[in-house]
């Protein structure tokens, strides 16, 4: 309940639905009751004396109590639907705002299946058991109540001896949930390892068919596969027990019935009409037991689902924005960005980048190489404020960039990363996502400025060409021009190349580095690269390694001096170099 407590914000406005649908269905519940009593009426005061004339009106009664109970259920189920509904809508999109808001920190340990399944499965348990469950729960005890009290009120003896296989009942409904639950919970994980299975030889299809890996690959399907048909034929047999042994109990109590109830009937203790109605009766007891283990589950396994969406929606946000950040005016920022003694590390780990200090005012181009790991990427992470700083300041025109608003300080910078994501829209809409009102000719134009246009124009529907999932169909050079003409739409004041160029041929790099030229005069640029070529006319290149910065300055500068720049540029350019390991005419042999 507690669950139900804090979810409360989520149906707060619509907690009348829920109050309408248990009071519906309690009274529907209370109606059923008149059934029986009906029927007492029609032996005992009717046809027993002969009372021919008030049949019609039993009938009638009948009837009309039928159709209001089918109106009230039918209410019932109007509310409750409308209520569960409304709860998954609101907490479906406050996830999904939340998502949205979360950072990267969280990202680095989330799991995209569970996140799946708590947005669909736990949601729609919620939804049922908010809409539905939790009345019938509150409906069974109802039942219960209700039932028994009218057969004590009738005849007590008869009831307590009729109710005496009740706790096995309840006994054996529970005892089945017990068993049954795990064996479905099984049963999902079976099919689940089933469907993943099947995913990852679809789209491994290549590696499998290269390595000849398909007969490994029938044999590990095979055994999910019995696995998963082991756990169904356990839950069918299961099944197929529960059933009969339900069945054989009640019999027991409507044994008992006759037998007792036949007798008093016979002493003239009970009337005929009593036993009737007894028999009618017993049923709002025995009936309930029949779903008491179904219903209890459902509400454990939709509390357990309510705490998984709730960890998403109380998870706290560690990059966020203080109360009074400064939104930057577009118009004034400069782009002066400036590390000082700047230390992070990941969680627990070591530090991925120790004391980076430098200095890119408005305009320059800043160049990073290094090993793999040696904390390129973080620099960068860090100015977007992917993470925030351990020690040290990052400062934007000399403002510490935690003072900035996220989204402001995000808006004046654009990357492109090693790897591009392409939504399933068009290319269109792939260079202009998230903006609105950019002209077509703007994004001719970007998509000119990175080398993308003539390749785009060759599609079929040219920029309205949809382009798949994760931009299928294209090549990797060709989906990061898409990408670094997405970011020169943007405009930014910080232009962010993250191996950007790393998918394209050396030509093609020299092409688009030519056009960047045009597009990153005015613009802090930072170009994290592998190779020389990409970064030799930066104005200051910092050489990485374990963190650190171990060596700055310019290409020339660089390739001048023993160390690890000057080893990559030799290794690159050994086809070019001359004798003093300088490729022709360049540097100042
Ligand atoms: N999200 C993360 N969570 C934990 N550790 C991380 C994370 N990202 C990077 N690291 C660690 O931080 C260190 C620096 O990584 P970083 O990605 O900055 O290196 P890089 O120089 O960009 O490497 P590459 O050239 O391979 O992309 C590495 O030791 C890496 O394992």
């Amino acid at each position: 309940m507690e669950v139900l407590r804090q979810l409360r914000g989520y149906y707060q406005a619509r907690l009348n639905y829920l109050v309408l649908s248990i009071l519906c269905l309690a009274a529907a519940t209370g109606l059923g009751l008149v059934y029986p009593m009906l029927l007492r009426k029609l032996i005992d005061d009717v046809i027993r004396p002969g009372n021919y004339g008030e049949v019609v009106w039993i009938a009638a009664m009948a009837v009309s109590v039928v159709a209001v109970k089918a109106l009230l259920q039918f209410l019932h189920g109007f509310f409750g639907g409308r209520l569960g509904n409304y709860l998954a809508y609101r907490l479906r999109n406050a996830c999904y705002e939340k998502l949205q808001f979360l950072s990267f920190r969280y990202y680095d340990t989330a799991k995209t299946g569970d996140l799946m399944s708590r947005l669909t499965g736990d949601l729609e348990a919620i939804r049922n058991f908010v809409g539905f469950g939790f009345a019938q729960l509150l409906n069974l005890i109802l039942m219960v109540t209700f039932g028994s009290a009218v057969m004590l009120s009738i005849h007590w003896q008869l009831t307590l001896l009729t109710m005496i296989t009740i706790p096995f009942l309840a006994g054996v409904a529970l005892k089945f949930e017990s068993k049954i639950h795990p064996a479905f919970q099984e049963m999902r994980q079976a099919l689940s390892s089933l469907t993943t299975a099947v995913q990852e030889n679809v789209t491994g299809v290549r590696t499998v068919k290269s390595f000849a890996r398909e007969p490994h690959e029938v044999e590990k399907f095979s055994h999910r596969n019995e696995r998963y048909k082991d756990n169904q034929i356990f839950a069918a047999t299961l099944w197929s027990k529960f059933f009969p042994v339900m069945e054989l109990l009640a019999s027991i109590s409507v044994a008992v019935l006759l037998a007792a109830g036949g007798t008093l009937v016979i002493k003239e203790q009970l009337t005929l009409g009593d036993l009737v109605a007894f028999f009618s009766l017993i049923w709002f007891i025995i009936g309930p037991m029949w779903g008491l283990g179904f219903h209890i589950n459902n509400y454990t396994q939709s509390k357990a689902s309510g705490e998984r969406v709730l960890e998403i929606l109380n998870q706290p946000i560690d990059v966020k924005d203080k109360e009074a950040a400064v939104e930057l005016d577009p118009e004034e920022v400069h782009g002066d960005v400036r590390f000082e003694q700047v230390t992070f590390a990941y969680g627990n780990k070591m530090p991925a980048v120790v004391d980076i200090d430098f200095h890119s005012s408005p305009g320059s181009v800043i160049g990073f190489l290094g090993g793999t790991g040696s904390g390129k990427s973080t620099v960068i992470q860090l100015l977007m404020r992917a993470y925030d700083v351990n020690k040290g300041h990052i400062r934007l025109d000399g403002k510490d960039i935690r003072e900035i608003s996220v989204r402001s300080l995000r808006s004046q910078i654009a990357t492109v990363f090693q790897e591009t994501f392409l939504f399933s829209s068009t290319i269109k809409g792939n260079i202009a996502y998230g903006m609105n009102n950019v002209s077509m000719e703007q994004i001719i134009r970007a998509a000119q400025l990175a080398k993308a246009h003539d390749f785009i124009m060759e599609l079929p529907d040219g920029y309205d060409t949809v382009v798949g999932e994760r931009g299928l169909g294209l090549s990797g050079g060709q989906k990061q021009r898409i990408a670094i003409a997405r970011a020169l739409l943007k405009n930014p004041k910080i232009l962010i190349l993250d191996d950007a160029t790393s998918a394209v041929d050396m030509e093609t790099e020299q092409e688009i580095q030519s056009g960047f030229q045009e597009v990153m005069r005015g613009r802090t640029t930072f170009i994290i690269a592998h190779r020389i070529s990409s970064l030799r006319h930066a104005d200051e290149i910092l050489v990485l390694n374990e963190g650190r910065v171990v060596q700055r300055g310019k290409h020339e500068e660089l390739i001048d001096v023993p160390g690890p720049y000057r080893d990559v540029y030799r290794i690159q350019y050994a086809d070019h170099l001359d004798g003093a390991g300088r490729r022709e005419g360049e540097g100042n042999a």
